[in-house]
């Protein structure tokens, strides 16, 4: 280890972590990334889809080395079998290889100056006057006092760094959505379509999903809310689903996402949420690669202000807020009410929505063409009224 204090500590390595700690050394900054696996990207707890939007705004090339396929659209499938296509612009992207892109993301970090800590886990932070001056972490069983000016917490859903410094960043079991996922090889599946089945009874309160990954191979997962599922567990759906599918398992993984919006708060005193950490994920979709990305430069640019100013204090520290709402916030939002109206949908209302969708083209940037296409069936109608 080259040094003992650090301007910056984040705690996780995985996307938020590495972009954090990317964007806070490119500012100059001294920073360590702690990670608790002894590599980073593993174990999976994704199915690997990441939007253009993300390459473009992290100015990172979709290398081969951790791309698998190109996704130009997405198939949406009613209970009944009825499906439409949509090719809107917001879907294009990649499904990547997970372990080797977080570990590309961690690459381009430790390139621009972060120190990286494996297998090494915070336990704790370090208070001094009511001021976060670090993190005591664990490796091979024995303590380190990390000291820093600032400490990201990008921990994940589990988060317990934030809670540390006193922030409630406990999600409710009903915004938690429960995962379980397959690759599997001998799909056959388009190579660059993204494929959703919707209906209360293979996943109920969530979706499943079929990302292809070339050479009819694919990750197949399920999300289910807990609460609608009558304590089936996510593998239960997903066992069933793959069960009618003459294709071989070649990796398996549980995960779990916040669906419900942000926590409260994101900083404190001396420390940053970001990520799954934060609950900064799209509502609808699940997916959070791009927003946490987003988030963590806001982070790494606040926790470099911060620093220069000598103001690593709360108040200083809020602008952190103001700035990725005003990035994401607006999408969290939209997202989280048109997950709340397909929450009520019962499976005949998913069968009228996806026929009103079929073969219309939809922007899933606006609404107003939703309400256009949903106006000959009343419940649907009714329940978006109720909601936006
Ligand atoms: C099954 C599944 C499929 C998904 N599919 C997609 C998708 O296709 N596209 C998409 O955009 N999003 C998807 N998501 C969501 C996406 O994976 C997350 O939003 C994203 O990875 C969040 O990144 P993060 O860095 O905030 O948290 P995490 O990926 O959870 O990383 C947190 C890291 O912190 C480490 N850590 C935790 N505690 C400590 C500690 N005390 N000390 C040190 N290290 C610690 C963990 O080991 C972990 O590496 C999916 C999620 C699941 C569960």
């Amino acid at each position: 280890m080259k040094i003992v204090k650090y301007d910056l500590i984040v705690v996780g390595g995985r996307v938020a972590g590495s972009i954090s700690s990317f964007y806070a050394s490119k500012e100059g900054l001294k920073v360590l990334m702690i990670e608790k696996n002894p590599e980073i990207g593993t174990p999976v707890q994704c199915a690997g889809g990441v939007s253009d939007t993300f390459f473009k705004s992290m100015k990172i090339n979709p290398s081969p080395k951790f791309t698998c396929t190109r996704i130009r659209g997405a198939c949406i499938h009613a209970p009944s079998g009825a499906s439409f296509l949509t090719r809107d612009p917001i879907i294009t992207g990649y499904i990547v290889e997970r372990k080797v892109f977080d570990k590309h993301l961690a690459i381009l970090s430790a390139e621009q100056g972060t120190d990286i800590m494996l297998n090494t886990t915070a336990k704790d932070l370090i208070i001094k006057d009511g001021k976060i001056t670090g993190v005591i972490a664990k490796k091979d069983g024995q303590r380190f006092d990390i000291r820093s000016e600032i400490v990201i917490a990008a921990d994940g859903i589990q988060s317990k760094i934030a809670r540390k410094a006193g922030l409630d960043t406990r999600f409710k079991v009903d915004e938690i959505c429960s995962c379980a996922q397959s690759e599997m090889v001998g799909v056959n599946v388009k190579n660059d379509i993204m494929e959703f089945y919707l209906g209360n009874k293979i996943a109920p309160g969530g979706y499943f999903w079929i990302f292809p990954k070339g050479e009819e191979r694919a990750n197949i997962g399920v999300g289910i809310r807990r609460k609608e599922c009558n304590m089936k567990s996510a593998q239960y759906y997903l066992k069933k689903f793959t069960s009618k599918l003459n294709a071989t398992e070649i990796e398996f993984n549980i995960g779990a996402v916040p669906i419900g919006g942000p926590v409260k708060r994101t900083y404190t005193d001396g420390l940053l949420v970001v990520g799954d950490a934060a609950g900064q994920v799209d509502p609808l979709t699940g997916g959070g690669i791009h927003i946490a990305a987003e988030c963590a430069k806001i982070a790494a640019e606040t926790a470099s202000d911060a620093i220069e100013e000598g103001r690593t204090d709360a108040e200083f520290l809020k602008v952190y807020e103001k700035r990725w709402y005003k990035k994401v916030g607006a999408n969290i939002k939209r997202s989280l009410k048109y997950r709340k109206i397909l929450n009520k949908l019962t499976d005949e209302d998913l069968n009228n929505l996806v026929e009103s969708l079929k073969g219309k083209e939809l922007n899933l940037d606006s609404k107003i063409p939703l309400f256009r296409l949903v106006k000959d069936y009343p419940n649907i109608l009714k329940l978006l009224k109720e909601i936006l």
